[in-house]
């Protein structure tokens, strides 16, 4: 099967989730492939709650995964298993649920839209510029996650546009690390070693985060060091996730390496990045299924009317947003459909038999491709592939709740998402600021097809 995927490379999202549905939701890859290990490929909800929730001390990532994701480094939550995860999870946790949490995150949106968003918009509106909306979206989570992350807004969306080599270095990684997974090793290697193709701008786009998260973490011990923040993360002015490390997460918490910090802290910015996708194939959809925007401004007028004459652009502050069931919907059905992680691996300590029958042992990777389980009609019905915000919405008018082993895209198990409530927070600002206040479309036959990345983009 591995040259028929290779064949169709071009497509082979889709052409995965073919096979899928040929074979009953699960397939097995034999090796020559991901360090000469099988792989079964598959997209069974059942086998999702058994890797990642009810067994997962008997699965980890593995050296196969560690490698591919490589970018990360060795310390990232992102890329360590067990005993290690633990602490970085605790860290991620302390931080993301601290009681500054959620002001600093409505403050930093709002300035954000306020200051950055609004004047781009005003000025493309009133001058009839196109703009690049996935360009704006990036621009958007990464303010925001940097602000986030280090307490300094790059203000990377403001007038002018100017380029950023961090988000763009990320997105290098992407591209060349999806060549990591189809590529046998050797070959990438070869590459790396003569600093070739996309493995040369991963090296380079290495090279600019290393650089980025050195300013940060010199500036911040600095500013500690001459009294200019206060000591505690714990304190409005000097909350973010670089003085969580550095003053000292939790009692007694021992101070890390820079090489830690550096790890989490392209770990953190990361994660909020993810939006980005889900964002550029949500406005796509809108643009597909012009009756789900109309809902959505419907929702807006009835559930927050508008106080005033109505002319000045109006943004909102987050508790009013919880209020948009259908536009909260709307989201997580872009997320079902093209979920920004579309594959997750695991791989098991020793002899596992999974769900339907099928053995795995320690040279055997679990590739779970959530992509394609959006896609199966027994899993989301005959009507998997329309996009469908109703789907989402109980009789009373509620948020259906669908188990995190088939709406998999904020993961599962102790591993799921730490970061979901404000990721939402995030989209919903921006969609809601968007679509009451302006009207976009998408430009006549521009061309729309993901890249070959191993984020959904
Ligand atoms: C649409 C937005 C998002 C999606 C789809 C998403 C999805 C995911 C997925 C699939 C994982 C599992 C990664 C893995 O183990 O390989 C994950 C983990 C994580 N996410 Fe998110 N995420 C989003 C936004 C965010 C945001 C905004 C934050 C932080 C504010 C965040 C924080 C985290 C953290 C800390 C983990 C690590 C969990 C662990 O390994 O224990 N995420 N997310």
């Amino acid at each position: 099967m591995l040259p028929e995927l290779l064949l169709n490379i071009d497509r082979i999202h889709e052409k995965t989730t073919q096979i899928l549905e040929a074979n009953m939701g699960a397939f097995l890859l034999k090796g020559a492939w991901l360090g000469q290990m099988d792989t079964l490929i598959t997209c069974d909800p059942a086998i999702v709650n058994c890797v990642m929730k009810e067994k997962l001390p008997s699965y980890h990532k593995g050296v196969e995964w560690r490698k591919r994701f490589e970018f990360f480094g060795n310390h990232s939550m992102f890329n360590t298993d067990f005993d290690e995860w633990k602490i970085h999870r605790n860290t991620f946790r302390s931080f993301i649920s601290h009681q500054q949490s959620q002001q600093a995150v409505a403050k930093t949106i709002r300035r954000i839209l306020e200051n950055g968003l609004i004047p781009v918009l005003e000025l493309s509106s009133k001058q009839c510029q196109v703009l690049d909306l996935q360009d704006l979206f990036k621009r958007y989570t990464f303010d925001f996650a940097s602000s986030m992350v280090t307490g300094h807004n790059p203000n990377s969306l403001c007038i002018g546009l100017p380029k950023n080599p961090v988000p763009e270095a990320l997105d290098d990684a992407w591209e060349a690390i999806i060549l990591r997974f189809l590529l046998p090793e050797s070959l990438w290697k070869l590459q790396r070693w003569l600093g070739f193709g996309k493995e040369r701008k991963m090296s380079g786009g290495r090279e600019v985060v290393d650089r980025f998260c050195a300013e940060q973490i010199s500036m911040s011990k600095k500013k500690l060091s001459e009294g200019k923040t206060r000591i505690s993360f714990a304190d409005e002015e000097g909350f973010n996730f670089l003085n969580c490390y550095l003053t000292g997460n939790q009692e007694n918490s021992p101070k890390v390496s820079d090489e830690v910090m550096r790890d989490n802290m392209v770990n953190f910015i990361f994660a909020i990045t993810t939006q980005v996708d889900t964002l550029t194939w949500f406005f796509w959809m809108l643009e597909k299924n012009s009756i789900v925007e109309k809902k959505i401004r419907e929702e807006i007028e009835r559930n927050l009317p508008q106080k005033g004459d109505g002319k000045n652009i109006r943004l909102f502050q987050l508790e009013e947003l919880s209020k948009l069931i259908y536009l909260h919907a709307a989201l997580c059905e872009a997320l079902r459909l093209f979920p920004p992680a579309p594959v997750q691996m695991r791989t098991p300590l020793q002899s596992e038999t999974l769900p339907g029958g099928h053995c795995v042992d320690d040279k055997t990777n679990v590739l779970i491709f959530l992509y394609g389980m959006a896609r199966m009609p027994s899993v989301w019905g005959d009507d998997c592939l329309e996009y469908k915000p109703e789907r989402w919405i109980t009789e009373d008018g509620g948020i259906k709740h669908e188990p995190p082993h088939k709406f998999f895209s904020f993961n599962a198990g102790p591993r799921i998402c730490l970061g979901r409530d404000i990721a939402f927070n995030l989209m919903k600002a921006i969609a809601a600021t968007f679509i009451h206040n302006y009207n976009f479309q998408v430009l006549e036959n521009h061309p729309v097809t993901p890249t070959l990345s191993v984020m959904f983009a």
